[in-house]
């Protein structure tokens, strides 16, 4: 008979260490339990390695990262699962830094805790220690605690280190920016250039020139020479903002790029090299771009090698009250005025609003209570005014969509958007595949099986994401 395989928990919580261990018990392991980081360590210069370790990130003494860090030194080898109740990106993206195998946030599914150490064992290829960037100094910006925010910063976290092309899809105001940042900031590319480019915020005839840069005398009005984003953006990352809105020939020029990894300036002889992480955003389902023929189905693979969908502020509105209450006291603070609270009638008001914009909505609408709502509390009253459009809803139970969507179809009708069907179909099928993966944690199977569809169709709807080398 083989040796049970060994792992270590370490956990000051004597509860979470006591049901980990024994739920690793019954699944046929010999589980150590440790309650700091020391005892472990001692045990490993025992000569005593373990298959895999668990560690909390909060703990008297060395905390889980330091082990992490002490732990991968003397075994660069070792999978270690880092878990903690707090899930920012600074400690997911700490914890990847360090060469954690997984994150796992508390509370967590036991089922879930022990197949991802099934997962985890045997490790069939070693992983490289990844190179360790400056330590974030405000990597708590984003805000969130909702199930699909967790997951976002463990895939912002683990995302960082590698310079993959990232698509950020969500509705307007979600955070896609923040997101983009997150990712830079995290990154081994933190102290080179984030630089960032609305396309639709810039005339279509000199979005080439503001993108790959133009030498003087090129056009009319090139007085001198202009060196674009991508250059800009040299070692670091660019944030192609509203990529949705690309006119098509710039859409073949930017693939080219992308695929050859350099360009002209507007109007140069001089090839120049870049060494750029693209990271795009788009509050527009693309593919229903592509069906319309108005965005390029080569450029939609080349961007989307992974796909960051950010779930809107009504779906997760639990973050709301610390959102709000964030927001509140940064306005005060700013603008020097008296900090107010809110009532929890208040936080309940604002949890029942449909917010179509989002955190940005939500954002502005704490920096005018800030100034201007009277008294140092703010009651359901305050917002009475201010959220005229709310549409209540009780509890979890969401607001239809009909009424919204027959508002947005007339709008559009008005502004003759093409294929307007195939438009509406496509954006109703990423937002019921966006809700079940946000759900489900990303798993594809289990928001299949929520949805009532195959794997495959899940799959073949959520199009092939194929691996792309980045541009160097
Ligand atoms: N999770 C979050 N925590 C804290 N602040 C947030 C969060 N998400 C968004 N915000 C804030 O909301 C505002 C809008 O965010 P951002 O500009 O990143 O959204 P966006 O999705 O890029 O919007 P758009 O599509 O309109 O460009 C910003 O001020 C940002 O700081």
């Amino acid at each position: 008979m083989t040796e049970p395989v060994g792992l270590w928990v370490v956990d000051d919580d004597h509860a979470v260490r006591y049901v980990l261990a024994t739920a690793l018990r019954d699944a046929g392991y010999a589980v150590e339990a440790f309650s700091n980081a020391a005892d472990a360590l001692d045990m490993l210069h025992t000569g005593t390695v373990p298959a895999l370790v668990i560690t909390d990130v909060r703990m008297p003494g060395d905390g889980g990262l330091q082990l992490l860090d002490k732990l991968k030194a003397a075994q660069p080898q070792l999978p270690v699962i880092v878990m903690s109740a707090y899930t920012d990106v600074a400690s997911t993206a700490g914890a990847f830094r360090g060469g954690a195998h997984e994150f796992l946030s508390k509370p967590f599914d036991l089922d879930e805790a022990v197949a991802l150490v099934r997962r985890a064992l045997p490790q069939p290829t070693p992983v490289a220690t990844p190179v360790i960037a400056p330590a974030a100094a405000d990597g708590s910006l984003l805000v969130g605690h909702a199930p699909a925010m967790r997951a976002l910063f463990r895939a912002i976290g683990r995302l960082a280190q590698v310079p993959l092309s990232v698509l950020v899809t969500g509705e307007t105001g979600t955070g896609k920016e923040l997101v983009a940042r997150a990712l830079h900031r995290e990154s081994p590319r933190a102290t080179r250039p984030f630089v960032a480019l609305n396309t639709a915020a810039i005339p279509s005839e000199l979005l080439e020139s503001e993108l790959f840069g133009h030498e003087a005398g090129a056009f009319t009005g090139a007085s001198k020479r202009h060196i674009g984003r991508f250059e800009q953006a040299d070692g670091g990352t660019l944030f192609l903002d509203e990529i949705g809105d690309m006119p098509a020939a710039l859409q073949t020029r930017l693939l080219r790029v992308l695929a050859e990894g350099e360009f002209y300036r507007v109007g140069g002889r001089e090839l120049i090299r870049v060494d750029v992480r693209l990271i795009a955003a788009t509050h527009q389902p693309l593919e229903a771009l592509v069906d319309a023929g108005r965005f390029r189905a080569d450029l939609l693979h080349r961007l989307n090698v992974v796909r960051l969908p950010l779930p809107p502020l009504r779906e997760r509105s639990e973050d709301i009250p610390e959102l709000a209450a964030r927001f509140l006291a940064h306005a005060a603070q700013r603008l020097q005025l008296p900090v107010k609270q809110f009532s929890n009638a208040a936080f309940e008001r604002l949890q029942a609003h449909a917010w179509p914009g989002n955190v940005r909505e939500l954002e502005n609408l704490c920096w005018r209570l800030a100034a201007l709502a009277p008294g140092d509390s703010i009651g359901v009253q305050d917002l009475a005014d201010t959220l005229p459009g709310a549409v209540a809803h009780a509890g979890n139970v969401a607001v239809s969509w009909t009424q919204p969507l027959s508002t947005w179809a007339q709008q559009q009708l008005r502004q003759h958007t093409p294929e307007l069907h195939a438009l509406a179909k496509a954006q109703f099928e990423q937002a019921l595949l966006d809700a079940a993966l946000a759900h489900c944690d990303g798993h594809r199977g289990d928001a299949a099986q929520a949805l009532g569809l195959g794997r495959n169709t899940i799959t073949r709807k959520l199009g092939s994401s194929r691996k792309q080398a980045p541009i160097s």
